[in-house]
């Protein structure tokens, strides 16, 4: 992925800025176990995988923040053990020496709805929305998306973002098990009930923020737990309306990067309009011993993804 030499060659010069990256730490006090395609998951190990970025993360001391692609705790935790998990989970986050920027994930939303999760994740956004902007120098600007925003999970099921997402998913997976991919063709395997999409509100608003971010002259990342682009990513794992984000964000060049979670194995690709797309190789897989993390150096024409292990690094060099 990405070129180590470019990475190498970069090495010593001054980043605009640096900020530490994990993803799917899916974290609970239960043995290990598979997923549903039968790839084995650490649910214990992986908040050791956690504490070793921070540490890290907190060693390099140039980290300006750290970003949490989201999935914090396992939705195999038990129920009775949601809070205190997701608040252990939050804890370790917290030992990091400077702010950290959580998105909410599929899993984290099976341990606690809503209401309950933002605030422990410090997201302090109206409603129950979960997605929000922030500019930590003035050349460079981070949307966090909320991929959940018309789903069926997290929501109380009388919310109309829940209404939404229950038809919507009855129209596109006939499917009795929603979260089956059985004979739905191609890019309709994203019809999936572990899925979600961005609704016409927070299409709106990402809008306006690119808007601004052109005027301003930004570059900017956007981050979401689930991907954006079929080549960086599983058919299964895509944002269910992925393509109206992306043609919201090809109206602008502002737009540089994406990075996401939710498909552990990660991936890279570059779409038609020259936007880098990395989704981030999940803690939770990662063997005793072995880790997925990584930090990433911003500057004005690249971003240089230094994954720890498991995590590929990763040279994402902007298209002009
Ligand atoms: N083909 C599949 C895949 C999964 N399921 C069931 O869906 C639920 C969620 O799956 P899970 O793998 O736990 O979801 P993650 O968010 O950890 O991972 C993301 C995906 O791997 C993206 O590719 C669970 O109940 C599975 O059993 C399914 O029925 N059919």
């Amino acid at each position: 992925m990405g070129s180590a030499n470019g990475l190498m060659g970069y090495r010593g010069k001054q980043p605009l800025l640096s900020f530490g990256v994990i993803s799917d730490v899916q974290y609970a006090d239960i043995p290990d176990g598979r997923s549903f395609l039968g790839v084995p998951r650490y649910y214990r190990h992986s908040i050791l995988v956690l504490q070793r970025a921070v540490q890290k993360w907190n060693n390099s001391q140039k980290l300006k923040f750290t970003v949490n692609f989201g999935d914090i705790v396992d939705g195999f935790c038990p129920k009775d053990q949601s809070l205190s998990s997701v608040e252990k989970v939050v804890r370790e986050f917290e030992i990091f020496n400077g702010p950290v920027y959580h998105m909410i994930g599929n899993h984290c939303l099976y341990n606690l709805p809503r209401d309950k999760l933002l605030p422990l994740l410090k997201i302090s956004t109206l409603d129950g929305r979960a997605y929000y902007d922030f500019s930590p120098v003035p050349e460079i600007r981070f949307v966090v998306l909320d991929g959940y925003d018309i789903s069926v999970i997290g929501w109380p099921q009388e919310h109309p973002n829940s209404i939404e997402a229950l038809k919507f998913l009855r129209e596109k997976n006939p499917n009795s098990e929603k979260n089956s991919p059985e004979n739905l063709i191609g890019l309709e395997r994203r019809f999936l009930m572990f899925n979600g999409a961005v609704g016409k509100e927070q299409l709106e608003w990402l809008d306006s923020v690119l808007q601004d971010a052109t005027k301003s002259k930004q570059k900017v990342v956007v981050c979401c737990h689930l991907p954006l682009d079929p080549g960086a990513s599983s058919k299964e794992a895509l944002l269910w309306n992925y393509d109206e984000v992306m043609d919201v964000i090809h109206r602008y060049n502002c737009v540089k990067v994406c990075l996401a979670g939710h498909d552990h194995k990660g991936g890279h690709s570059i779409d038609s309009h020259g936007v880098h797309h990395r989704v981030l190789e999940a803690a939770l897989e990662c063997p005793p011993g072995t880790d997925a993390f990584g930090h990433v150096d911003v500057f004005h024409d690249r971003l240089l993804l230094f994954g720890t292990d498991r995590m590929e690094s990763t040279e994402m060099i902007f298209t002009p």
